[in-house]
């Protein structure tokens, strides 16, 4: 099967990569313990205070040995550590993303810093933070409901029905621009959202706790053939982690489609238009590079609503249960952790050259026609496969054909190319100095190579020869002749 595979990254150099992880995640878990155990201190403080550290120092070995776990979570030859890879996340996954923030909030902001960031209680809780989020998410839901805009159809289910969606986020986007506008002109202090950042996160990360466990309760009555496949096991943990029901619903109302597209996506704009008003307040106007990363990631969200009848043909919508991980990605990770860059920029301004800036611009501008160009591509061609437009396919045992034209033709994934040239601008304008602003494009590389592995499999597994006969004649994976 890898024999139609080129690049010189190979999964098998993957596998290695690993367990050279696994390997130094033991060692270093088992040095900070060891550190915190010896360390000689005069003072209790001091004692207390490098403790912590050291406790945060395996926390953060635990982040990464999770994110190795996530990697392999789905993957079958390494079924020995899925299990405890659905168990780990649910813990250190909101615990990164509350550690992200205090790095990017610090004057160093740097991941390796010693001691680490370490937030007081009183920086956690703030009691605004649970009335904001609670608004905005019933604001949306609100805006869900109004009968704006066209409804259209998902792919066919397994019992030959079609569930319908409303296709108005778009218009939930405008409306909270609109909404933001007057609480501006009524000098609402919007920047006053970086100091809560931390405390919203915390209640974003109770909240998608909460909803989990609702969804996965509630999953027991649902009739089986909405379950879906990959999400039960019948082990509690695994299947809370990757979720049982494929779209759960109250009446017409799609939680997954709805939390996949609105509170968290639109409540990263909204956070990011915070971090630009802070630095108003600091500093006088926003500078180019806020700038910059405001405007790439407003037309990555707004394209994503403007364009959002293609979600109804990803993997999340068509395949994956809604459980905790794409409950949390979508209402805690997302807002919190895609926006790291303009809360970095607010502590850390960063001077940008026109040249400089103008390159961006153009990578950015790049990834986006790329992403955008083979996203509508596929989803043409899945809701009309004899569309003029399609020049060669291929013929499946399944009735369903293959694209092999256009952007299809160059990598099995040009949609996933095109948004990692995009996630790669969204960090340049913060400059080398820190890693901090990388860690959107390193995380969303490993997500999509993972991604990438596991509809491979899904497809070989649907569309056996037909597939094979794909990748002989689209030997590359993501990046052509790298992978
Ligand atoms: N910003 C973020 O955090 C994230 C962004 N994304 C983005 O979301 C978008 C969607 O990604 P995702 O859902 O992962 O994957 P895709 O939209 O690429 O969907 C994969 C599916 O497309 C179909 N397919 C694959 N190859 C072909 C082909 N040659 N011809 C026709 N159909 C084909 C198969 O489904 P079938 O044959 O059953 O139709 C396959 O399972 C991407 O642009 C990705 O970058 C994704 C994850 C996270
Ligand atoms: C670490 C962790 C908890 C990961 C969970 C993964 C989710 C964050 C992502 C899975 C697929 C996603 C998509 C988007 C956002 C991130 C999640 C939810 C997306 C809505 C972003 C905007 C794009 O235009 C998109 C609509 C194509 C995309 C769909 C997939």
């Amino acid at each position: 099967m890898l024999k139609y595979t080129r690049g010189f990254i190979t999964p098998t150099l993957i596998d290695h990569f690993i367990v050279f992880l696994l390997n130094n995640y033991f060692r270093c878990f088992s040095f900070s313990w060891l550190q915190c155990v010896t360390l000689r201190c005069s003072a209790l403080d001091d004692l207390s205070g490098q403790t912590c550290s050291a406790l945060m120092f395996s926390l953060l070995c635990f982040f990464f040995i999770s994110l190795v776990l996530a990697v392999t979570a789905l993957n079958p030859t390494l079924i020995f550590i899925r299990l405890p890879g659905a168990v780990c996340i649910p813990i250190f996954l909101p615990l990164t993303v509350l550690f992200l923030i205090c790095v990017s909030q610090s004057p160093e902001a740097s991941v390796l810093q010693w001691p680490p960031p370490l937030p007081s209680t009183g920086q956690l809780w703030e009691p605004l933070a649970p009335v904001l989020l609670l608004g905005w998410i019933a604001l949306h839901a609100l805006l869900y409901m109004v009968p704006l805009g066209k409804v259209s159809e998902g792919l066919v289910l397994r019992d030959g029905t079609r569930l319908k969606y409303p296709i108005n986020g778009f218009h939930g986007l405008c409306i909270s621009g609109v909404v933001l506008m007057l609480l501006l002109g009524l000098g609402a202090p919007l920047g006053y959202l970086f100091e809560l950042l931390l405390p919203l996160a915390v209640c974003a990360i109770a909240v998608s706790f909460l909803f989990s466990i609702y969804l996965y309760i509630r999953s027991f009555w649902a009739p089986s053939h909405t379950l879906a496949l990959g999400g039960n096991t019948g082990n509690p943990l695994y299947d809370f982690f990757i979720g049982r029901e494929l779209n759960p619903r109250i009446g017409n109302f799609d939680l997954k489609y709805f939390c996949e597209l609105r509170p968290g996506l639109i409540g990263w704009v909204l956070i990011n238009f915070g971090m630009l008003m802070k630095e108003v307040e600091l500093r006088g106007s926003p500078s180019l590079a806020m700038i910059l990363v405001n405007g790439f990631q407003l037309l990555y969200v707004a394209d994503a609503l403007w364009n959002e009848e293609a979600v109804l043909t990803t993997m999340d919508i068509v395949h994956d249960g809604f459980g905790f991980m794409l409950v949390f990605g979508d209402l805690a990770w997302v807002p919190f952790t895609y926006g790291l860059q303009a809360a970095f920029l607010v502590m850390h301004p960063q001077a940008l050259s026109s040249l400089g800036a103008s390159t961006i611009v153009v990578l950015n501008g790049i990834g986006y026609y790329i992403f955008r160009k083979s996203n509508s591509q596929k989803n043409q061609f899945r809701r009309d496969p004899t569309h003029p437009s399609v020049a060669k396919t291929i013929a499946t045992a399944t009735g369903k054909r293959l694209l092999v034209s256009g952007w299809w033709g160059l990598v099995r994934h040009p949609n996933y190319l095109g948004d990692l040239l995009m996630a790669l601008a969204w960090s340049l304008p913060c400059g080398f100095s820190h890693l901090l602003p990388y860690f959107y494009v390193i995380y969303f590389t490993v997500l999509l190579i993972h991604r990438e592995a596991r509809d491979e499999r899904q497809c070989r597994a649907k569309y056996g020869l037909a597939w094979d006969t794909y990748c002989r004649r689209v030997p590359y994976r993501i990046f052509p002749y790298i992978y």
